[in-house]
């Protein structure tokens, strides 16, 4: 039961304070330094960098998105230290796309435009070479890496260590189904992977459909909007993978769909049935750490902790780089050599990663 464990909370040595001591006031000067922003939105950009003094407020705009109110009454006047860590940073996310709105409409996408133009390289060179769907399976999960929330900004192609692999269970239920859904993670890179991934299971004929679930606005800073997308689709103009997906939308046998829900400080047990439509004909491919987060509610239980994910999916896997202090699933004497090893560090950096059967 998740919810006997407390939240993930900004305490002495955790990783969310540092995140909002070091990432965010990094986060803000990027956000500075990549917009034309006048000076009044730059004072107020300035004043989120003290992300720890800032109080919820309920009268913050949701822009009638429904899926805010549950938060807001409940966090109504609280300090973000004493929020769930993960429901917190959505909230400073939101704050920061409430100030620069007026001027810019995503204060991340020059970040994440320079960052995908630079790799083009590596695009260049995937593209060049035959996958087999495992291999397509590790390089969707090293796209992961390329997360540009993290101090050292974009780091895919450094080797991951796997401490949970189910892949060979994946690639035998994906036999067994029509249907995958995922949910996507970061734009650029991480996006692209994706793509690559899913060409190979509509081009194969394993599945008929791919859905692709991305946000409805910009947030994590690298996290993949339509917009994104347009963009890297742009990038792929006269490849064969983007005319394959141009066809592929027009067909149907690839949707987009983006939902509100994905910006708000919400957890799995509350989604929707107008977000996600579980059936048992479908997979579902969480990618990234922040949906991992939603998953298991950011709270602190030890790694060998297991919980029922209530989604009526075939089966729900998930693509993670650990960038995170929660794991679920791990064996406790694996979870010791890796403590002996790396201290807390391997919960966090990015080295190491998960394709891991949810359920
Ligand atoms: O792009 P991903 O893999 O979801 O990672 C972003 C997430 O990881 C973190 O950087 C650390 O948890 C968060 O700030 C955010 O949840």
């Amino acid at each position: 039961m998740l919810d006997y464990f407390d939240y993930l909370k900004p305490t002495i040595g955790s990783f969310a304070l540092y995140t909002y001591e070091h990432r965010i006031p990094k986060i803000v000067a990027d956000v500075i330094a990549n917009n034309q922003i006048s000076a009044e939105i730059e004072t107020r950009l300035v004043e989120l960098k003290n992300a720890l003094t800032i109080r919820v407020s309920s009268q913050l705009p949701t822009s009638g998105n429904p899926y805010w109110h549950p938060f807001l009454e409940e966090y109504d006047g609280e300090e973000l230290q004493s929020v769930p860590f993960l429901l917190g940073e959505i909230y400073w996310y939101k704050l920061l796309y409430e100030v620069v709105s007026q001027e810019v409409s995503d204060p991340f996408q020059q970040i994440k435009e320079s960052d995908l133009k630079g790799n083009m390289d590596f695009v260049s060179d995937c593209l060049s070479r035959d996958w087999s769907l495992n291999d397509l399976i590790y390089l969707c999960v090293e796209g992961n890496s390329a997360d540009l929330s993290q101090m050292n900004g974009s780091a895919h192609g450094k080797s991951l260590s796997y401490i949970l692999d189910h892949s060979n269970l994946l690639v035998d239920e994906l036999n067994r189904v029509s249907k995958v859904e995922v949910l996507c993670d970061n734009a650029g890179i991480e996006l692209f992977t994706d793509l690559m991934l899913v060409a190979n299971l509509l081009d194969s004929g394993l599945v008929e459909k791919v859905v692709l679930h991305l946000k409805a606005q910009p947030i994590f800073v690298s996290d993949a909007t339509r917009k994104d997308f347009n963009f890297l689709m742009k990038q792929l103009t006269n490849t064969m993978l983007g005319r394959s997906f141009e066809n592929w939308i027009e067909q149907g046998k690839v949707e987009l769909q983006t939902s509100t829900f994905w910006h708000a400080p919400t957890f799995f047990r509350e989604v929707p049935s107008e977000v996600l439509q579980p059936n048992p004909e479908t997979i579902l491919i969480s990618k990234g750490d922040a949906n991992y987060r939603r998953f298991f509610e950011d709270r602190a239980f030890p790694p060998s902790s297991t919980f029922d994910v209530p989604l009526a999916y075939r089966a729900v896997y998930a693509f993670r780089t650990l960038k995170s202090e929660l794991q679920t699933g791990l064996d406790p004497e694996r979870t010791a050599e890796l403590n002996t090893a790396f201290g807390k560090s391997w919960m966090t950096d990015g080295t190491h990663a998960v394709i891991q059967k949810l359920s």
